[in-house]
């Protein structure tokens, strides 16, 4: 990969001890004001005259406070063509190496060392265009996933074609795609009839959605959530005799914390994470093996994600919690970031960030794999995914569907394809 191609990652930040802070005015009239690095020298103390400005950032610095009005503060503005840059530093802030050291550390340390990506592609992705794809774009779209070293993908539903008729073939996809060896393939079942055919197709994984809001429960699977908690029971009776590991899902977690009302009528009002917590309990009571916390029209924000994640890991271990981002806010990779800092090692996501829920108004797509594998790369977290080989999965796809990619990585990486011709094929 050429270095354009490569996140950049703590490898590639400037050595600590080069770190001051500025503040910059831009003087446009955008009204922008922020924290900026900027190369100062070694022995602790910057020098104010140097205008060198490396327009790096460092967002764990980040402040907004005026510090024009801290006493300890001293600052010099800088005019450089149209703009002027006002920039100085703290007595207190003199460059302490360890210091800074010790808070990147702090924030980066605790991310897990491995991530498994659950891809939901071919099934959360699909699920939702309008337009049917063929069988057989979905088994190659499935077999291109395959072979990026995904363990774990997501290949349709067995769920009622007169609710989804774009997974209507849900067993030719499970019976194409059952020689893919030891990738693990769920299917969503929402009863025992989709069960048992899905266990006729092969399916040896399957996966139960419930959710935390009653609305949504019913708008999608036409039942309370004390319903379909009954209903999964008997399907987790039926899968444990067949010794079926069975993926709970849980959709709508984080939705009613933020701006529910505008985005969906039929959610009312907020839903405590509480409630997030009682569910996602039942199905690891039943036995779900993962419980996949979804904000399914992706209005959630790292502030309602922590307190919905802390209440659910009360109740459930932690290893066994994944989370499902929707990107409709731009929202995902910030609240997947604050998830792995929590603890979390399992993410859902989906190539070129197809999808959305067809009884979720307003769910935009998935974040996009190919964005989440190269945010780890850069942080330094194990995938085993080949973004290359996801890079060329996503453009499959996205030329069958006729429009570009939602993936900002795949979209930056195409453009440095186009005019660099240097991505490996
Ligand atoms: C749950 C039902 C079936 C209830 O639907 P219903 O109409 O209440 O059920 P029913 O038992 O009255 O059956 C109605 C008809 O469907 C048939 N049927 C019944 N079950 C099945 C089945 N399994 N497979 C195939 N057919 C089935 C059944 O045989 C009958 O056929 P008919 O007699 O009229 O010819 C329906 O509401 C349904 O299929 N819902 C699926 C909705 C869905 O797939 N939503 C998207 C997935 S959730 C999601 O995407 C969110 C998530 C997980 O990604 C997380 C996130 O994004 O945050």
């Amino acid at each position: 990969m050429s270095s354009l191609e490569e996140p950049l990652g703590l490898d590639k930040l400037p050595s600590m001890n080069t770190i001051d802070r500025i503040q910059r005015v831009d003087n446009l009239g955008m009204g922008n004001c922020w924290i900026e690095g900027r190369i100062c020298s070694t022995s602790n103390s910057c020098n104010e005259d140097d205008e060198e400005y490396t327009a790096e950032t460092f967002p764990w610095k980040r402040q907004t406070r005026d510090l024009s009005q801290d006493k300890s503060f001293t600052q010099k503005t800088v005019t450089k063509g149209r703009k002027s840059m006002k920039f100085g530093m703290t007595d207190d802030s003199k460059c302490h190496t360890k210091d800074l050291q010790g808070l990147a550390y702090k924030f980066l340390n605790c991310i897990p060392k491995f991530v498994k990506i659950v891809e939901v592609g071919p099934r959360d992705g699909l699920q939702n265009e309008k337009n049917i794809v063929p069988t057989a774009v979905k088994i190659e779209l499935i077999h291109r996933l395959a072979s990026t070293g995904l363990s774990v993908i997501e290949v349709t539903s067995f769920v009622s074609p007169k609710w989804v008729p774009q997974l209507a073939d849900a067993k030719d996809v499970m019976q194409a795609v059952n020689n893919l060896g030891s990738i693990r393939m769920p299917v969503l079942t929402p009863n025992l009839k989709g069960f048992e055919a899905a266990v006729a197709a092969g399916a040896r994984e399957v996966a139960v959605f419930a959710s935390a809001s009653e609305s949504f429960s019913k708008s999608n699977i036409n039942c309370s959530i004390e319903e379909s908690l009954a209903r999964y029971q008997a399907v987790i009776r039926a899968a444990k005799q067949l010794s079926i590991p069975v993926r709970g899902w849980q959709g709508q977690g984080q939705i009613p914390v933020v701006g529910c009302m505008k985005v969906s009528y039929h959610i009312k009002g907020p839903i405590p994470p509480s409630k997030v917590a009682y569910v996602a309990k039942e199905l690891h009571d039943m036995g779900c093996f993962e419980i996949s916390l979804g904000d399914t029209i992706g209005v959630g924000t790292p502030g309602s994600v922590v307190p919905m994640l802390l209440a659910v890991m009360a109740v459930v271990p932690i290893e066994k919690l994944a989370v499902h981002f929707h990107d409709t806010y731009g929202q995902s990779l910030p609240n997947i970031l604050v998830s792995l800092q929590m603890g979390i090692s399992i993410v859902d996501s989906s190539v070129g960030g197809l999808g959305g829920c067809p009884y979720a108004k307003g769910a935009s797509g998935n974040v996009a794999t190919e964005d989440v594998v190269y945010m780890l790369n850069g942080i330094g977290v194990k995938t085993n995914v080949d973004i290359g080989k996801l890079l060329l999965a996503g453009d499959f796809i996205s030329s069958y569907l006729e429009r570009p990619s939602t993936s900002k990585t795949a979209i930056a990486l195409n453009r440095v394809t186009t005019h660099a011709s240097n991505i490996p094929s």
